[in-house]
């Protein structure tokens, strides 16, 4: 039995809203929303409260806010533009907006100053916690609940103190389906129908769907997303759901728009993305912008159809980029850390006279970087020559024919026959405005050349790294397909996962040859796995002796990337690096 409303400042109104209370405890319909009843049964039954009181709202401590501020933080900046624009379009009409965490605590607000200390008395401000427990049945208590949106109208709240507001709240999940926020909209006075707050329903539940959008874009940068939308209008500017997926289709995060779109109501995290859509990853790039909207349409496994908007990941942004000012040399790399390093230090070398020797693995690119520095210099004429059979009358005869300032490619300096050595130095030493670049395969240490002539040759060592240590193979992959194509051509998921994974043992001049034949074996304009040559150099093709740390590096610590190119599984990558007692960095 409750206790009776308050004679003095209740009024009827007050005592009439205590008396339905007990009504619907003893089980009669009163004609309220389901969800009310229940939130009020549990409010006396479950936390004993009595609806006479008039309780003060609920505020926590400074110092609690601001830890509740501080873990919401990534839902705080999710959510900053949408308040901002749900406020703005409210402006005027007295609502105050506010955002809670999933404990009911409000950690961000938007009201109007005027009201500022209405507002705070009536609990609708930063601090306030609107948890079922402790305030009652409320907008925001009984979303957290229901994990619903809810109106919770005038004398819908259970507390005689709250009974003038009408609190409109919408559930944010994060992006594995945990509730992890709620919206509010409320109104210090509003007109006695339910139904006037219909509006209000509108905007925050298009409000909170917007946070959940913004919270999965940001953290999908470097996956795949998917977006969904029953009309095309709507698909590219504010669709109603999105799928983040890895390079292998498998879902890592969803909005709740997505969550009624998946055939059966199991778990979908980690779940490849044909087994919960009627779609495989290998659709995506066919959903991608530069196709009419009309024509991007996912069949549902229900029969229904929506239409898609696949987002492609995006290149990992890397503080390391060469200065656009080293020119033809900018362009050699898309951010690899180490070539970044070599680069500027080619770009500074590029404009004394130091003679270069570059080494690395065949087809690394060395022959193209020493194009690039001597385009980057100041010398005018351009000679390569190929070391092996070189004879010293060819390079006297070669050399005779150079301007005065000129640079002198020598290509695989290891294969230079002896007696050509001695008259190289001699030509080198002639040649005043001569710069020289030679280039070798060899360990620059290794190099079994007359010391003289070392010398001369070696002022400084640029050492390209190997392709698969690179870890801007997708951005090469993307350029090498630009220059090469007829047409504009993409490559599935699969396949680009592919090619990241693989040795390349016959480095860039691989991935060119395998780009080629992709190419020509394409029937589309989506390179397909089938359509990639088998690597031609398999004896080679075994895990290098590299450090498990240089592997990780060189596939950005993505876990799947890494577990293609060594040949094992996940599992096994992540018990390795645990042994070895690695960690992803940052
Ligand atoms: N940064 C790059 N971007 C795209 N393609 C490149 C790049 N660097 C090199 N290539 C291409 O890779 C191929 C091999 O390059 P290059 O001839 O410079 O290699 P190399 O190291 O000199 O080879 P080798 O040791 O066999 O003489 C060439 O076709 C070149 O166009």
């Amino acid at each position: 039995m409750l206790t009776s409303a308050p004679e003095e400042d209740g009024g009827m109104s007050d005592r009439r809203h205590v008396e339905e209370i007990e009504r619907v405890l003893d089980g009669t319909q009163t004609g309220r929303d389901g969800f009310v009843s229940a939130s009020w049964r549990r409010c006396v039954e479950l936390y004993g409260m009595d609806p006479t009181r008039r309780d003060p709202a609920h505020i926590v401590t400074q110092t609690e806010l601001r830890d509740h501020r501080k873990q919401a933080e990534w839902l705080i900046g999710a959510a900053r533009s949408s308040l901002q624009s749900l406020f703005r379009q409210v402006a005027g009409q007295n609502y105050a907006l506010l955002l809670t965490n999933a404990t009911g605590v409000c950690v961000d607000f938007f009201g109007d100053d005027l009201f500022l200390d209405e507002l705070k008395a009536a609990g609708l401000y930063l601090g306030s916690n609107w948890s079922e427990d402790l305030a009652g049945t409320s907008g925001v208590g009984a979303c957290l609940v229901t994990q619903e949106p809810v109106t919770v109208h005038q004398d819908d709240h259970f507390g005689n103190a709250h009974v003038a507001l009408s609190c409109t709240s919408a559930p944010i999940f994060d992006s594995l389906g945990g509730l992890a926020a709620v919206l509010d909209i409320s109104l210090l006075r509003s007109p006695s129908p339910k139904r006037s707050q219909n509006l209000a329903m509108s905007l925050v539940t298009n409000a909170a769907r917007r946070v959940e959008m913004a919270n999965l874009m940001a953290e999908s940068r470097r996956d795949w997303v998917l977006r969904l939308s029953d009309s095309p209008e709507f698909l590219d500017v504010d669709p109603e759901a999105a799928v983040r997926l890895d390079d292998s289709g498998r879902v890592l995060g969803y909005t709740r728009g997505a969550r009624r779109l998946f055939s059966d109501g199991g778990a979908v995290i980690g779940r490849r993305i044909d087994e919960v859509l009627g779609l495989t990853i290998d659709d995506l790039p066919d959903l991608m912008r530069d196709r009419p909207t009309e024509e991007r349409i996912v069949q549902m496994r229900d029969g229904g159809a929506l239409f898609g908007h696949a987002i492609a990941p995006q290149a990992p942004r890397t503080a390391l980029r060469v200065d656009r000012r080293a020119g033809p040399l900018a362009g050699l790399s898309g951010g690899d850390p180490a070539m970044t390093r070599l680069l500027t230090q080619a770009a500074k070398l590029a404009r004394s006279a130091v003679p270069l020797l570059i080494a690395g693995e065949s087809g690394t690119g060395k022959t193209k970087l020493a194009h690039a520095i001597h385009m980057t210099g100041s010398t005018s004429g351009f000679l390569a020559m190929d070391c092996a059979g070189l004879t010293c009358d060819a390079l006297r005869a070669a050399c005779a024919d150079l301007p005065g300032s000129a640079t002198l490619l020598l290509r695989r300096i290891e294969d230079l026959p002896p007696a050509t050595a001695a008259v190289l130095v001699g030509v080198l030493d002639a040649g005043a405005g001569l710069r020289v670049i030679s280039t070798t395969c060899a360990a620059p240490g290794a190099l079994d050349l007359p010391r003289p002539l070392f010398h001369r040759l070696a002022g400084a060592v640029l050492d390209l790294p190997p392709l698969r240590q690179r870890q801007d193979i997708g951005w090469l992959v993307d350029r090498i397909l630009r220059r090469r194509s007829p047409q504009e051509m993409r490559l599935s998921p699969s396949a680009r996962a592919t090619l990241l994974g693989r040795h390349w043992p016959g480095n860039l001049r691989e991935l060119e040859q395998v780009l080629d034949v992709a190419i020509a074996l394409c029937e589309g304009r989506v390179i397909d796995l089938p359509d990639l040559p088998a690597p031609v150099d398999r004896s080679t093709d075994l895990p290098p002796p590299e450090s498990l740390e240089q592997i990780m590096e060189a596939c950005g610590w993505n876990m799947a990337r890494a577990a293609r190119r060594l040949g094992v599984n996940r599992s096994t990558v992540l018990r390795r690096l645990r042994q070895a007692g690695l960690q992803p960095p940052g």
